[in-house]
Protein backbone atom coordinates (compact mmCIF):
# COMPACT_ATOMS: atom_id res chain seq x y z
CA UNK A 1 0.00 0.00 0.00
CA UNK A 2 3.14 2.01 0.07
CA UNK A 3 2.53 4.05 -3.35
CA UNK A 4 -1.99 3.34 -3.09
CA UNK A 5 -1.69 6.97 -4.61
CA UNK A 6 -3.85 9.98 -4.52
CA UNK A 7 -2.77 11.76 -7.29
CA UNK A 8 -4.54 8.61 -9.36
CA UNK A 9 -8.05 9.61 -8.63
CA UNK A 10 -7.20 13.35 -9.11
CA UNK A 11 -6.13 12.98 -12.85
CA UNK A 12 -9.39 11.66 -13.05
CA UNK A 13 -11.23 14.33 -12.20
CA UNK A 14 -9.41 16.42 -15.08
CA UNK A 15 -10.95 13.71 -17.09
CA UNK A 16 -13.71 14.40 -15.83
CA UNK A 17 -13.34 17.93 -16.40
CA UNK A 18 -12.59 17.41 -20.33
CA UNK A 19 -15.61 15.12 -20.13
CA UNK A 20 -17.37 17.58 -19.53
CA UNK A 21 -16.01 19.79 -22.35
CA UNK A 22 -16.60 16.87 -24.71
CA UNK A 23 -20.03 17.06 -23.78
CA UNK A 24 -20.71 20.49 -24.16
CA UNK A 25 -19.25 20.48 -27.49
CA UNK A 26 -21.30 18.04 -28.70
CA UNK A 27 -24.90 19.02 -28.09
CA UNK A 28 -23.73 22.51 -29.55
CA UNK A 29 -23.04 21.33 -32.64
CA UNK A 30 -25.87 18.64 -32.26
CA UNK A 31 -28.12 21.71 -31.75
CA UNK A 32 -26.63 23.43 -35.33
CA UNK A 33 -27.24 19.81 -36.79
CA UNK A 34 -30.46 19.83 -35.93
CA UNK A 35 -31.34 23.35 -36.97
CA UNK A 36 -30.04 22.34 -40.55
CA UNK A 37 -32.33 19.77 -40.32
CA UNK A 38 -35.02 21.45 -39.51
CA UNK A 39 -34.52 23.92 -42.73
CA UNK A 40 -34.02 20.74 -44.74
CA UNK A 41 -37.50 19.81 -43.76
CA UNK A 42 -38.86 22.97 -44.65
CA UNK A 43 -37.34 22.68 -48.36
CA UNK A 44 -38.41 19.58 -48.64
CA UNK A 45 -42.31 20.25 -47.58
CA UNK A 46 -42.57 23.71 -49.75
CA UNK A 47 -40.75 21.99 -52.57
CA UNK A 48 -43.27 18.82 -52.38
CA UNK A 49 -46.36 21.19 -52.37
CA UNK A 50 -45.60 22.83 -54.73
CA UNK A 51 -44.14 20.00 -57.25
CA UNK A 52 -47.93 17.86 -55.99
CA UNK A 53 -50.00 20.29 -57.32
CA UNK A 54 -49.44 18.69 -60.74
CA UNK A 55 -46.80 16.53 -60.65
CA UNK A 56 -47.07 15.49 -64.53
CA UNK A 57 -46.53 19.42 -65.35
CA UNK A 58 -43.95 19.47 -62.65
CA UNK A 59 -41.73 16.42 -63.77
CA UNK A 60 -42.23 17.31 -67.54
CA UNK A 61 -39.88 20.16 -67.50
CA UNK A 62 -36.28 19.06 -68.11
CA UNK A 63 -34.95 21.04 -65.73
CA UNK A 64 -37.16 20.34 -62.78
CA UNK A 65 -36.28 16.92 -63.64
CA UNK A 66 -32.70 17.42 -63.27
CA UNK A 67 -32.68 19.88 -60.56
CA UNK A 68 -34.76 17.02 -58.75
CA UNK A 69 -32.85 14.27 -59.61
CA UNK A 70 -29.58 15.66 -58.90
CA UNK A 71 -30.85 16.72 -55.23
CA UNK A 72 -31.03 13.53 -54.11
CA UNK A 73 -27.55 11.95 -55.78
CA UNK A 74 -25.10 14.98 -56.25
CA UNK A 75 -26.33 17.02 -53.71
CA UNK A 76 -27.46 14.01 -51.03
CA UNK A 77 -23.89 13.49 -50.94
CA UNK A 78 -22.28 16.16 -50.66
CA UNK A 79 -24.55 18.40 -47.96
CA UNK A 80 -27.52 16.45 -46.83
CA UNK A 81 -26.14 12.91 -46.11
CA UNK A 82 -23.70 15.07 -43.53
CA UNK A 83 -26.72 16.97 -41.88
CA UNK A 84 -28.58 13.51 -41.54
CA UNK A 85 -26.17 11.44 -40.22
CA UNK A 86 -24.61 11.96 -36.83
CA UNK A 87 -21.19 11.61 -37.09
CA UNK A 88 -20.75 13.73 -34.40
CA UNK A 89 -21.99 11.43 -31.94
CA UNK A 90 -19.44 8.57 -32.42
CA UNK A 91 -17.16 11.04 -31.81
CA UNK A 92 -18.21 12.08 -28.54
CA UNK A 93 -18.65 8.36 -27.69
CA UNK A 94 -15.10 7.51 -29.02
CA UNK A 95 -13.60 11.11 -27.63
CA UNK A 96 -14.95 9.89 -23.68
CA UNK A 97 -13.61 5.58 -24.51
CA UNK A 98 -10.16 7.36 -24.95
CA UNK A 99 -10.55 8.91 -22.04
CA UNK A 100 -11.59 6.15 -19.88
CA UNK A 101 -8.05 5.29 -19.51
CA UNK A 102 -8.21 8.49 -17.16
CA UNK A 103 -11.01 7.51 -15.16
CA UNK A 104 -11.64 5.05 -11.65
CA UNK A 105 -12.23 1.17 -12.67
CA UNK A 106 -13.95 -1.45 -10.62
CA UNK A 107 -10.82 -1.84 -9.45
CA UNK A 108 -10.78 1.34 -8.11
CA UNK A 109 -14.15 0.95 -6.81
CA UNK A 110 -12.94 -2.17 -4.28
CA UNK A 111 -9.53 -0.43 -3.52
CA UNK A 112 -11.80 2.60 -1.95
CA UNK A 113 -14.23 0.16 -0.30
CA UNK A 114 -11.32 -1.78 1.44
CA UNK A 115 -9.58 1.44 2.36
CA UNK A 116 -12.83 2.83 3.77
CA UNK A 117 -13.23 -0.40 5.64
CA UNK A 118 -9.88 -0.68 6.84
CA UNK A 119 -10.02 2.26 8.14
CA UNK A 120 -13.41 2.01 10.04
CA UNK A 121 -11.68 -0.53 12.02
CA UNK A 122 -8.31 0.72 12.86
CA UNK A 123 -10.15 4.26 13.72
CA UNK A 124 -13.35 2.47 15.46
CA UNK A 125 -15.33 4.93 12.96
CA UNK A 126 -19.47 4.57 13.88
CA UNK A 127 -21.21 3.60 10.79
CA UNK A 128 -24.02 6.52 11.45
CA UNK A 129 -21.41 8.76 11.83
CA UNK A 130 -19.19 8.11 8.91
CA UNK A 131 -22.97 7.59 6.50
CA UNK A 132 -23.65 10.90 7.83
CA UNK A 133 -20.11 12.39 6.55
CA UNK A 134 -18.29 12.60 9.80
CA UNK A 135 -15.25 10.87 8.92
CA UNK A 136 -13.14 11.34 12.31
CA UNK A 137 -13.86 15.02 12.80
CA UNK A 138 -13.49 15.66 9.29
CA UNK A 139 -16.42 16.85 6.73
CA UNK A 140 -17.33 14.56 3.83
CA UNK A 141 -20.31 14.02 1.37
CA UNK A 142 -23.18 12.09 3.27
CA UNK A 143 -24.18 8.83 1.98
CA UNK A 144 -27.41 7.96 0.65
CA UNK A 145 -29.20 4.76 1.55
CA UNK A 146 -28.05 3.20 -1.98
CA UNK A 147 -24.53 4.39 -1.63
CA UNK A 148 -24.58 2.65 1.59
CA UNK A 149 -26.01 -0.30 0.54
CA UNK A 150 -23.55 -0.77 -2.46
CA UNK A 151 -20.52 -0.76 0.32
CA UNK A 152 -22.29 -3.16 2.23
CA UNK A 153 -22.93 -5.59 -1.24
CA UNK A 154 -19.10 -4.74 -2.19
CA UNK A 155 -18.33 -6.24 1.39
CA UNK A 156 -21.04 -9.31 0.76
CA UNK A 157 -18.87 -10.19 -2.30
CA UNK A 158 -15.78 -10.42 -0.10
CA UNK A 159 -17.47 -12.42 2.32
CA UNK A 160 -17.00 -9.80 4.85
CA UNK A 161 -20.17 -10.73 6.63
CA UNK A 162 -18.67 -8.50 9.45
CA UNK A 163 -19.23 -5.16 7.68
CA UNK A 164 -22.09 -6.33 5.53
CA UNK A 165 -24.29 -6.28 8.67
CA UNK A 166 -22.78 -2.75 9.37
CA UNK A 167 -23.77 -1.15 6.16
CA UNK A 168 -26.99 -2.57 5.98
CA UNK A 169 -28.00 -1.85 8.61
CA UNK A 170 -27.09 1.76 8.14
CA UNK A 171 -28.38 1.34 4.62
CA UNK A 172 -32.20 0.38 6.27
CA UNK A 173 -32.08 3.13 8.92
CA UNK A 174 -31.39 5.68 6.32
CA UNK A 175 -34.59 4.44 4.25
CA UNK A 176 -36.33 4.35 7.56
CA UNK A 177 -35.44 8.27 7.75
CA UNK A 178 -37.33 8.54 4.70
CA UNK A 179 -34.37 9.92 2.58
CA UNK A 180 -36.02 10.13 -1.04
CA UNK A 181 -33.99 7.42 -2.18
CA UNK A 182 -35.12 5.44 -5.37
CA UNK A 183 -32.24 3.18 -5.82
CA UNK A 184 -32.53 0.69 -3.53
CA UNK A 185 -35.81 -1.21 -2.29
CA UNK A 186 -36.20 -2.30 1.32
CA UNK A 187 -36.64 -5.83 0.53
CA UNK A 188 -33.09 -6.25 -1.21
CA UNK A 189 -31.34 -4.60 1.85
CA UNK A 190 -33.01 -7.07 4.52
CA UNK A 191 -31.81 -9.79 2.25
CA UNK A 192 -28.15 -9.37 2.00
CA UNK A 193 -28.49 -8.24 5.87
CA UNK A 194 -30.53 -12.01 6.96
CA UNK A 195 -28.30 -13.77 4.92
CA UNK A 196 -25.33 -12.16 6.52
CA UNK A 197 -26.65 -12.71 9.97
CA UNK A 198 -27.36 -16.04 9.79
CA UNK A 199 -23.64 -16.35 8.58
CA UNK A 200 -21.83 -14.10 11.39
CA UNK A 201 -23.97 -16.56 13.85
CA UNK A 202 -27.36 -14.70 14.84
CA UNK A 203 -30.24 -16.85 13.23
CA UNK A 204 -32.72 -15.37 15.53
CA UNK A 205 -32.77 -11.90 13.74
CA UNK A 206 -31.87 -13.44 10.36
CA UNK A 207 -35.37 -15.12 10.81
CA UNK A 208 -37.04 -11.67 11.92
CA UNK A 209 -35.82 -9.81 8.76
CA UNK A 210 -36.70 -12.69 6.76
CA UNK A 211 -40.49 -12.73 8.06
CA UNK A 212 -40.46 -8.96 7.46
CA UNK A 213 -38.93 -9.30 4.12
CA UNK A 214 -41.77 -12.00 3.46
CA UNK A 215 -44.20 -9.63 4.08
CA UNK A 216 -42.59 -6.95 1.55
CA UNK A 217 -41.74 -9.91 -1.12
CA UNK A 218 -44.30 -12.66 -0.32
CA UNK A 219 -43.24 -14.90 -3.55
CA UNK A 220 -39.68 -14.36 -2.75
CA UNK A 221 -38.25 -17.91 -3.59
CA UNK A 222 -34.71 -17.89 -1.69
CA UNK A 223 -37.00 -16.40 1.79
CA UNK A 224 -38.98 -18.74 1.78
CA UNK A 225 -36.47 -21.72 1.86
CA UNK A 226 -34.33 -19.49 4.35
CA UNK A 227 -37.23 -19.03 6.78
CA UNK A 228 -38.12 -22.63 7.13
CA UNK A 229 -34.38 -23.44 7.16
CA UNK A 230 -33.84 -20.76 10.37
CA UNK A 231 -36.76 -22.27 11.77
CA UNK A 232 -35.49 -25.43 11.86
CA UNK A 233 -31.70 -24.49 12.90
CA UNK A 234 -33.77 -22.20 15.93
CA UNK A 235 -35.98 -25.31 16.87
CA UNK A 236 -32.33 -27.52 17.40
CA UNK A 237 -31.07 -24.75 19.14
CA UNK A 238 -33.81 -24.63 21.54
CA UNK A 239 -33.15 -28.07 22.34
CA UNK A 240 -29.77 -28.61 22.86
CA UNK A 241 -28.96 -25.60 24.59
CA UNK A 242 -29.85 -22.84 26.84
CA UNK A 243 -30.55 -19.96 25.60
CA UNK A 244 -28.90 -16.80 25.12
CA UNK A 245 -31.28 -14.70 26.73
CA UNK A 246 -31.24 -11.46 24.03
CA UNK A 247 -31.81 -12.00 20.61
CA UNK A 248 -28.12 -12.73 20.13
CA UNK A 249 -26.44 -9.63 18.55
CA UNK A 250 -22.71 -11.35 19.32
CA UNK A 251 -21.04 -8.73 16.21
CA UNK A 252 -18.80 -6.39 18.45
CA UNK A 253 -15.83 -4.92 18.75
CA UNK A 254 -14.26 -8.28 20.76
CA UNK A 255 -15.00 -10.44 18.00
CA UNK A 256 -12.88 -8.22 15.67
CA UNK A 257 -10.35 -8.01 18.27
CA UNK A 258 -10.07 -11.64 18.14
CA UNK A 259 -10.28 -11.99 14.40
CA UNK A 260 -6.83 -9.74 14.34
CA UNK A 261 -4.29 -11.07 15.53
CA UNK A 262 -1.11 -10.26 17.70
CA UNK A 263 -0.55 -7.63 20.27
CA UNK A 264 1.53 -5.88 18.17
CA UNK A 265 -1.10 -4.83 15.55
CA UNK A 266 -3.50 -3.92 18.20
CA UNK A 267 -0.73 -1.82 20.02
CA UNK A 268 -0.27 -0.23 16.74
CA UNK A 269 -3.64 0.64 15.78
CA UNK A 270 -3.99 2.19 19.25
CA UNK A 271 -1.35 4.09 19.14
CA UNK A 272 -2.75 5.41 15.40
CA UNK A 273 -5.66 6.18 17.16
CA UNK A 274 -3.60 8.88 19.43
CA UNK A 275 -3.94 6.39 22.59
CA UNK A 276 -1.48 6.26 25.26
CA UNK A 277 -0.25 2.63 25.22
CA UNK A 278 3.15 3.01 27.41
CA UNK A 279 4.66 5.64 29.39
CA UNK A 280 8.00 7.11 28.20
CA UNK A 281 10.16 6.41 30.25
CA UNK A 282 12.88 8.97 29.20
CA UNK A 283 9.84 11.91 29.02
CA UNK A 284 11.61 13.49 32.28
CA UNK A 285 14.81 13.65 30.32
CA UNK A 286 13.76 14.74 26.93
CA UNK A 287 14.60 18.33 25.07
CA UNK A 288 13.71 20.97 22.78
CA UNK A 289 16.85 22.60 21.54
CA UNK A 290 19.24 23.89 18.81
CA UNK A 291 21.30 21.98 17.45
CA UNK A 292 24.51 22.41 15.17
CA UNK A 293 26.32 19.61 15.22
CA UNK A 294 30.50 20.44 14.15
CA UNK A 295 29.36 24.05 13.90
CA UNK A 296 28.60 23.29 10.40
CA UNK A 297 28.24 27.03 8.97
CA UNK A 298 25.53 25.59 7.13
CA UNK A 299 23.66 25.97 10.49
CA UNK A 300 25.21 29.01 12.48
CA UNK A 301 22.30 31.11 11.15
CA UNK A 302 19.96 28.75 11.43
CA UNK A 303 19.74 26.32 13.83
CA UNK A 304 18.09 23.06 13.67
CA UNK A 305 15.09 22.93 15.94
CA UNK A 306 15.27 19.44 17.59
CA UNK A 307 12.83 18.15 19.80
CA UNK A 308 13.93 14.80 21.28
CA UNK A 309 10.96 12.02 21.39
CA UNK A 310 13.23 9.24 22.93
CA UNK A 311 16.79 8.95 24.13
CA UNK A 312 17.33 5.10 23.77
CA UNK A 313 17.10 4.36 20.80
CA UNK A 314 17.64 8.11 20.19
CA UNK A 315 14.38 9.23 18.31
CA UNK A 316 14.07 12.91 17.46
CA UNK A 317 12.17 15.27 15.49
CA UNK A 318 13.45 18.25 13.69
CA UNK A 319 10.75 20.86 12.98
CA UNK A 320 11.16 23.54 10.04
CA UNK A 321 13.63 21.40 8.66
CA UNK A 322 12.55 21.81 4.56
CA UNK A 323 11.33 25.18 3.06
CA UNK A 324 7.67 25.44 1.02
CA UNK A 325 9.19 25.54 -2.02
CA UNK A 326 11.50 22.94 -1.93
CA UNK A 327 9.01 20.78 -0.78
CA UNK A 328 6.61 22.31 -3.90
CA UNK A 329 9.35 21.33 -6.05
CA UNK A 330 10.30 17.69 -5.14
CA UNK A 331 6.57 16.81 -5.41
CA UNK A 332 6.29 18.44 -8.48
CA UNK A 333 9.48 15.96 -10.04
CA UNK A 334 7.57 13.52 -8.36
CA UNK A 335 4.18 13.54 -9.64
CA UNK A 336 2.49 11.39 -12.69
CA UNK A 337 1.82 14.46 -14.81
CA UNK A 338 -1.28 14.22 -17.16
CA UNK A 339 0.61 16.12 -20.86
CA UNK A 340 -1.24 17.11 -23.62
CA UNK A 341 0.57 16.39 -26.70
CA UNK A 342 0.27 16.50 -30.72
CA UNK A 343 1.17 12.93 -32.39
CA UNK A 344 0.69 11.50 -35.54
CA UNK A 345 -2.88 8.94 -35.36
CA UNK A 346 -1.63 6.04 -37.66
CA UNK A 347 -5.01 5.58 -37.54
CA UNK A 348 -6.73 8.57 -38.88
CA UNK A 349 -3.74 9.56 -40.56
CA UNK A 350 -4.10 12.72 -39.26
CA UNK A 351 -1.85 14.97 -35.90
CA UNK A 352 -4.40 14.88 -32.97
CA UNK A 353 -3.98 16.40 -29.70
CA UNK A 354 -3.81 13.10 -27.10
CA UNK A 355 -3.55 13.09 -23.45
CA UNK A 356 -0.85 11.51 -21.56
CA UNK A 357 0.34 10.04 -17.96
CA UNK A 358 3.88 11.06 -17.44
CA UNK A 359 5.34 8.80 -14.70
CA UNK A 360 8.13 10.58 -13.05
CA UNK A 361 10.65 9.11 -10.59
CA UNK A 362 10.00 8.57 -6.79
CA UNK A 363 13.46 8.85 -6.46
CA UNK A 364 15.25 12.26 -6.56
CA UNK A 365 19.22 13.00 -6.34
CA UNK A 366 21.47 15.95 -6.65
CA UNK A 367 20.87 14.83 -10.76
CA UNK A 368 17.25 16.97 -10.34
CA UNK A 369 17.84 19.60 -9.30
CA UNK A 370 20.88 21.42 -7.41
CA UNK A 371 18.14 22.04 -4.55
CA UNK A 372 18.07 18.28 -3.77
CA UNK A 373 21.56 18.88 -3.27
CA UNK A 374 21.36 21.50 -0.70
CA UNK A 375 18.53 19.42 0.62
CA UNK A 376 21.63 16.69 1.50
CA UNK A 377 24.00 19.30 3.02
CA UNK A 378 21.56 20.54 5.68
CA UNK A 379 20.74 16.69 6.64
CA UNK A 380 24.55 16.28 7.02
CA UNK A 381 24.56 19.35 9.18
CA UNK A 382 21.49 18.19 11.21
CA UNK A 383 22.61 14.91 11.94
CA UNK A 384 26.06 15.24 11.49
CA UNK A 385 26.30 11.99 9.54
CA UNK A 386 28.03 11.79 6.33
CA UNK A 387 25.76 12.21 3.29
CA UNK A 388 28.42 9.90 0.70
CA UNK A 389 26.84 6.96 0.79
CA UNK A 390 22.92 8.21 1.49
CA UNK A 391 20.36 6.38 -1.27
CA UNK A 392 18.82 9.28 -3.13
CA UNK A 393 15.36 10.68 -1.71
CA UNK A 394 13.00 8.57 -2.21
CA UNK A 395 9.32 10.13 -2.26
CA UNK A 396 6.11 8.40 -0.80
CA UNK A 397 2.53 9.47 -1.06
CA UNK A 398 -0.28 7.45 0.44
CA UNK A 399 -3.80 8.19 -0.36
CA UNK A 400 -6.63 7.40 1.63
CA UNK A 401 -6.10 4.38 3.82
CA UNK A 402 -2.25 4.11 2.51
CA UNK A 403 -0.70 2.68 5.38
CA UNK A 404 3.13 0.67 5.59
CA UNK A 405 2.86 -2.18 8.34
CA UNK A 406 5.30 -2.28 10.87
CA UNK A 407 8.74 -2.60 9.78
CA UNK A 408 12.72 -2.65 10.40
CA UNK A 409 14.36 0.24 8.07
CA UNK A 410 17.37 -1.99 8.58
CA UNK A 411 18.06 -5.12 6.89
CA UNK A 412 18.46 -8.55 9.42
CA UNK A 413 21.36 -11.06 9.11
CA UNK A 414 18.99 -13.72 7.64
CA UNK A 415 18.64 -10.98 4.39
CA UNK A 416 22.66 -11.66 3.27
CA UNK A 417 22.06 -9.42 -0.32
CA UNK A 418 21.64 -6.42 2.52
CA UNK A 419 24.80 -7.32 4.07
CA UNK A 420 26.63 -7.59 1.04
CA UNK A 421 26.24 -4.00 0.26
CA UNK A 422 29.52 -2.09 -0.30
CA UNK A 423 27.54 0.87 1.75
CA UNK A 424 26.86 -1.33 4.54
CA UNK A 425 23.35 -1.31 6.20
CA UNK A 426 21.25 1.55 6.88
CA UNK A 427 22.11 3.14 10.19
CA UNK A 428 19.71 6.01 10.37
CA UNK A 429 16.69 7.02 8.64
CA UNK A 430 16.07 11.02 8.24
CA UNK A 431 12.14 11.45 7.04
CA UNK A 432 10.77 14.62 5.95
CA UNK A 433 6.98 15.48 6.24
CA UNK A 434 6.26 16.98 3.23
CA UNK A 435 2.55 17.44 3.66
CA UNK A 436 0.34 17.74 6.42
CA UNK A 437 -2.73 15.05 6.73
CA UNK A 438 -5.80 16.21 8.20
CA UNK A 439 -6.79 12.83 9.88
CA UNK A 440 -4.89 9.59 10.48
CA UNK A 441 -1.30 8.94 8.78
CA UNK A 442 0.97 9.39 12.22
CA UNK A 443 3.90 7.61 12.33
CA UNK A 444 4.19 5.33 15.09
CA UNK A 445 6.74 3.01 17.09
CA UNK A 446 4.86 0.36 18.75
CA UNK A 447 7.81 -0.84 21.42
CA UNK A 448 8.64 2.31 22.20
CA UNK A 449 5.02 3.69 22.36
CA UNK A 450 5.79 7.07 20.12
CA UNK A 451 3.34 8.14 18.03
CA UNK A 452 4.35 11.03 15.44
CA UNK A 453 1.26 12.95 13.71
CA UNK A 454 2.61 14.57 10.40
CA UNK A 455 4.26 18.05 10.56
CA UNK A 456 4.19 19.95 6.97
CA UNK A 457 8.05 20.92 7.08
CA UNK A 458 9.14 18.61 10.16
CA UNK A 459 11.63 15.34 10.10
CA UNK A 460 11.98 12.57 11.93
CA UNK A 461 15.39 11.18 12.61
CA UNK A 462 16.36 8.27 14.02
CA UNK A 463 19.58 5.61 14.59
CA UNK A 464 18.50 1.99 13.09
CA UNK A 465 22.02 0.29 14.29
CA UNK A 466 23.97 0.32 17.78
CA UNK A 467 27.62 1.53 17.51
CA UNK A 468 28.90 -2.29 16.96
CA UNK A 469 26.33 -2.11 13.94
CA UNK A 470 23.64 -4.62 15.53
CA UNK A 471 20.33 -3.54 14.31
CA UNK A 472 17.89 -1.51 17.10
CA UNK A 473 14.79 -4.27 17.10
CA UNK A 474 12.69 -1.49 19.32
CA UNK A 475 13.10 0.99 16.12
CA UNK A 476 10.23 -1.04 14.64
CA UNK A 477 7.90 1.07 13.39
CA UNK A 478 5.07 1.60 11.33
CA UNK A 479 3.10 4.40 9.04
CA UNK A 480 -0.78 4.80 9.62
CA UNK A 481 -3.50 4.06 7.56
CA UNK A 482 -4.39 8.04 6.00
CA UNK A 483 -7.77 8.22 6.88
CA UNK A 484 -8.61 11.89 5.51
CA UNK A 485 -6.01 13.82 2.99
CA UNK A 486 -2.97 12.45 1.27
CA UNK A 487 0.39 11.91 3.26
CA UNK A 488 3.98 12.92 1.78
CA UNK A 489 6.96 12.08 3.16
CA UNK A 490 10.54 12.24 1.94
CA UNK A 491 12.45 9.32 3.08
CA UNK A 492 16.92 9.76 3.39
CA UNK A 493 18.82 6.47 4.34
CA UNK A 494 22.03 7.06 5.68
CA UNK A 495 24.47 3.85 5.46
CA UNK A 496 27.43 2.74 7.41
CA UNK A 497 29.92 3.61 4.94
CA UNK A 498 31.62 6.91 5.20
CA UNK A 499 30.52 7.32 9.55
CA UNK A 500 33.77 6.23 10.52
CA UNK A 501 34.77 9.20 11.54
CA UNK A 502 31.80 10.60 12.87
CA UNK A 503 29.88 7.94 14.59
CA UNK A 504 32.64 5.95 15.46
CA UNK A 505 32.18 2.04 15.31
CA UNK A 506 32.38 0.21 18.96
CA UNK A 507 32.40 -3.11 19.99
CA UNK A 508 29.50 -2.60 22.54
CA UNK A 509 26.18 -1.50 21.36
CA UNK A 510 27.27 2.21 22.79
CA UNK A 511 30.67 1.94 23.40
O1 LIG B 1 5.48 7.23 6.28
C1 LIG B 1 5.83 6.99 7.44
O2 LIG B 1 5.31 7.54 8.39
C2 LIG B 1 6.87 5.94 7.67
C3 LIG B 1 7.49 5.47 6.39
C4 LIG B 1 8.48 4.41 6.62
O3 LIG B 1 8.63 3.88 7.65
C5 LIG B 1 9.36 4.00 5.51
O4 LIG B 1 9.15 4.47 4.37
O5 LIG B 1 10.27 3.18 5.73
FE1 LIG C 1 10.42 2.72 7.72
Amino acid sequence: DLYSSITHLQSALYAERDIAKEIRDYVQSEQERLQKLNRLADEFESHSATALQDPDKYMGNPVNAYLFVKHFTLDWDNDIDVIIRNNSRQELSSKIDEMRQFLPTYEDLSGSVNALLRLQDTYKLDTAELASGNVGGVSSNELSAWDCFELGRLAYNNEDFYHTIMWMDEALSKLNKGTTDTGVKRADILDYLAFSLYKQGNVRRALKLTNEMLVLAPDHPRANGNKDYYEKLLKEEDLNTEKRGDDGDIINNRQLDEYRSGKEYSTYEALCRGEDVKENKYRHRLVCRYTNKNNNPVLILAPAKEEQLYLDPYVSMFHDSIRDHEIHLIKHLATPKLDRATVHNPKTGKLETATYRVSKSCWLSGRDSPDIEKINTRISAVTGLSMDTAEELQIANYGIGGQYEPHFDFARRREPTAFEMEVGNRIATFMFYISDVPAGGATVFPYLGLKIFPQKGSAVFWYNLFKNGEGIYDTRHAACPVLVGSKWVSNKWIHERGQEFRRPCGLKEFE
